[in-house]
């Protein structure tokens, strides 16, 4: 049977992850072994491991059909691929950033400046859009040490913690883009292989579900419910079940993690009690 191959960065920041998502979707990968290129035993895959900036080339020429990596890699490189679907890590921003001492003017400071970068053709597109002329010195990393060694007045690079802007001396003074782990793929799939994409799509898509809800469960002084309910709207909607103490349910439903911070003071409010938020392994809609 036709195996799908999948691009996976072999050594980096997104290495882990990826495989971790491949281990969610009950894929098993054999572990422990220095190869470039390993099967899955119990789902059609073949991953490959690269490096990052080659998966969009390998898409584009079918080499390999499906990818994860980085979605700035995927716009500086501008091969001919497809990003299907976000995948919730490998958060960062793409930022332009200057010594600190510096005033920051606004945009137009940077007129004339050199900025070192290893992504020209994004920072090339920012200037263009913004009417700024800049000279752009292409380095293949540790950009944040360019201005220091005076290769250059300015950096434009990936931004996360920030951490590494502060340790050398550099402010962040524009955020260009956002940027996080996608997947990619191949504009000439096979109908075999799109349909094994579309297995594996669907696995994904039930373990970042599952990662963004939460199952709630709450007691509910009756005569609240209508309120409680509104702010648990759930799948469907909730389950209510009656408690042994009258007067009271017992409310079960799902909600976005992140919005779980924002409604807990009001479910106090309406009186909600021995509120339990519980993790949900899979999630299938
Ligand atoms: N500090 C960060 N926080 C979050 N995500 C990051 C951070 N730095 C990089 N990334 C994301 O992870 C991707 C891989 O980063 P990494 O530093 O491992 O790349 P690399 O050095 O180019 O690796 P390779 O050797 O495979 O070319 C980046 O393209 C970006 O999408
Ligand atoms: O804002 P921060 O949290 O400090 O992260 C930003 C740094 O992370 C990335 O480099 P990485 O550490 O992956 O090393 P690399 O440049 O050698 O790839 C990026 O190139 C920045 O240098
Ligand atoms: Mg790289």
């Amino acid at each position: 049977m036709n195996k799908l191959k999948i691009a996976i960065q072999k050594n980096g920041r997104l290495s882990e992850k990826s495989l971790e998502l491949l281990s969610e979707c009950g894929i098993k990968i054999p572990n422990g072994t220095q190869k470039l290129k390993t099967s899955s035993s119990n789902f059609p895959i073949e991953i490959l491991f690269l490096r990052d900036d080659d998966i969009p080339q390998y898409v584009e020429q079918n080499v390999a059909d499906i990818g994860i990596l980085g979605e700035n890699e995927v716009w500086e490189k501008d091969r001919n691929v497809e990003i299907i679907k976000k995948l919730g890590f490998g958060n960062c921003r793409m930022c332009l950033a200057i010594p600190k001492e510096e005033i920051y003017t606004g945009i137009s400071y940077f007129n004339n400046k050199k900025i070192a970068t290893s992504y020209p053709r994004i920072l090339n597109k920012f200037c263009k859009k913004n009417n700024i002329k800049v000279e752009i010195e292409e380095i293949g990393g540790s950009v944040e040490i360019a201005p220091g060694i005076g290769l250059a007045n300015c950096i434009f690079d990936i931004v996360s913690t920030g951490s590494t802007l502060f340790m050398n001396g550099l402010k962040e003074v524009e955020t260009v883009t956002k940027s996080e782990a996608a997947l990619i793929k191949s504009k000439n799939l096979s109908q075999d292989k799109q349909l094994i994409l579309n297995k594996l799509l669907f696995r994904i898509q039930s373990v970042i579900y599952s990662k963004e809800n939460k199952y709630i469960l709450l007691n509910a002084p009756n005569e609240n419910l209508k309120d409680i309910i509104s702010l648990l709207p759930g799948i469907k909607s909730p389950t209510l079940l009656p408690l042994a103490k009258e007067g009271w349910s017992s409310v079960h439903s799902v909600i976005k993690e992140d919005k779980f911070w924002d409604i807990i003071e009001q479910l106090k409010e309406f009186g909600a009690q021995g509120i339990l938020v519980i993790p949900i392994e899979k999630m299938i809609l």
